[in-house]
């Protein structure tokens, strides 16, 4: 069976009108059974709505969703924790499929699965019924890798930790910043333009924290991409399969699944153009002490340091052209230079990222746009996994 949902708040506010105009008479078209619609009410309510169609139906659920990004999240989490009854009663999730409608306002999903030929082009209707249309025309939709984050509170505390799924972005610093930020700007600025605004409030932070990089399973090595090589490479000669690096940081941020978190933002590229042969983090960091002109951490460096992150991450607009950028002697930023890259472009199992107490800032954690906080003496480990053979969430692609 399949059923439709739509967030009707999500993006510029528009699904309700593109599901009922575009999408279900798409279906009709292609003779395909008119799914039930149904609006979600409230945050949190799409995950309820998929829980309830799995316990009243036997055999494949097809969910085509009309919404932006933080929806999907929200199904994903409620399925995962909590526990099916009804007809499935006792069974664990097999396949859930989704044919996705990006109705929301970055739709990094869609975008990295149908990446738009023109910013203009996300626009079109033909583009946006893509995954529909791949869903009629029975193309084999593609797993997701999944990126579970679990947040740990002091060890003095034996609280329990706390468990994220995301399918999208797990990050802390600007990134988080951002999208903390970006949400009371929801309403005065609907589309894209609201993370350019929380961009420049917090391009001159620095977070104060360590990180430890963790290997992938069959590579076994954590891995940096060398924008001279063009490939990856170990990370380490060390015997340590475990990576520490310490702060300050200016971004940090890891992805499954996309090259992008906005059509022409391409964070991680190499998601798409160097393809990972297993369930890993593409992680992206700045750490502006690499940069040679630069030796302590200071307000007068911090804002040295502010153009120079903006044209790195301004790169990522030009096709993910950031990952090739690197300093020269004077630490200005040049491409493919012979200086230390200004990314370091990361591909791991994993990562452990430990806030500095004194740095409330760096204790945010942003998973597909939902935010947490790191307690005091707490810290967050994210791990890539993919489903069984016969479970997880599987996109029409
Ligand atoms: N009826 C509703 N009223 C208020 N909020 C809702 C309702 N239904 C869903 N939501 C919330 O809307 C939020 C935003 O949705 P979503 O992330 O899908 O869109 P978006 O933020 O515009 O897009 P993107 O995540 O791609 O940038 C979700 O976190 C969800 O909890």
């Amino acid at each position: 069976m399949s059923i439709a949902i739509y967030n009707p708040v999500c993006g510029n506010g528009t699904s309700k009108s593109f599901l009922e105009e575009e999408v279900i008479p798409l279906l009709d078209r292609a003779h395909k059974p008119t799914p039930k619609i149904i609006a979600t009410e409230r945050p949190g309510h799409a995950g309820e709505v998929v829980k309830e169609a799995l316990e009243t139906t036997e055999g494949e659920v097809v969910v085509i969703l009309g919404s932006g990004d933080g929806t999907f999240h929200e199904i994903i989490n409620f399925l995962s924790s909590s526990e099916l009854k009804g007809r499935r009663a006792g069974a664990t999730l097999s396949k859930l499929y989704f044919a996705l409608v990006p109705c929301g306002t970055a739709n990094a999903l869609f975008s990295s699965f149908f990446p738009p030929l023109t910013p203009e082009s996300s626009n079109e209707t033909t583009y946006k019924l893509q995954s529909v249309q791949s869903f009629i025309d029975a193309k084999s939709a593609i797993p997701l890798t999944l990126a579970i984050s679990t947040l740990s509170s002091s060890p003095e505390k034996h609280a329990h930790p706390k468990a994220v799924v995301s399918a999208v972005v797990v990050s802390t610093c600007l990134h988080a910043a951002i999208l903390n930020d970006s949400e009371s700007l929801r309403q005065e600025i609907p589309g894209i333009e609201r993370f350019k605004v929380a961009a420049h409030n917090n391009i001159a932070k620095w977070y104060s924290g360590h990180a430890k990089l963790l290997p992938a399973a069959k590579v076994g090595v954590v891995e940096v991409y060398d924008p001279l090589m063009k490939s990856f490479e170990p990370y380490s000669d060390g015997e340590d399969d475990v990576v520490d690096v310490y702060g300050p940081f200016a971004y940090f941020l890891s992805t499954v699944n996309v090259d992008r978190l906005e059509p022409s933002f391409r964070i991680t590229p190499l998601v798409k153009d160097i393809t990972p042969v297993e369930a890993t983090c593409d992680l992206v960091m700045i750490r502006p002490l690499r940069d040679p002109s630069l030796s302590w951490d200071s307000s007068e460096t911090r804002q040295a340091f502010k153009p120079k992150l903006m044209k790195a991450l301004q790169e990522a607009y030009n096709n993910g052209n950031h990952v090739n950028l690197t300093y020269n002697d004077k630490g200005e930023i040049v491409d493919r230079g012979d200086g230390p890259p200004v990314v370091e472009y990361i591909r791991c199992g994993g990562w452990e990222w430990v806030p500095d107490d004194v740095d409330g800032s760096a204790h945010l954690l942003c998973s597909d746009g939902f935010m947490s906080t790191i307690e005091k003496g707490g810290r967050a480990v994210c791990t890539a996994a993919t489903p069984k053979e016969d479970a997880g969430f599987m996109v029409y692609a």
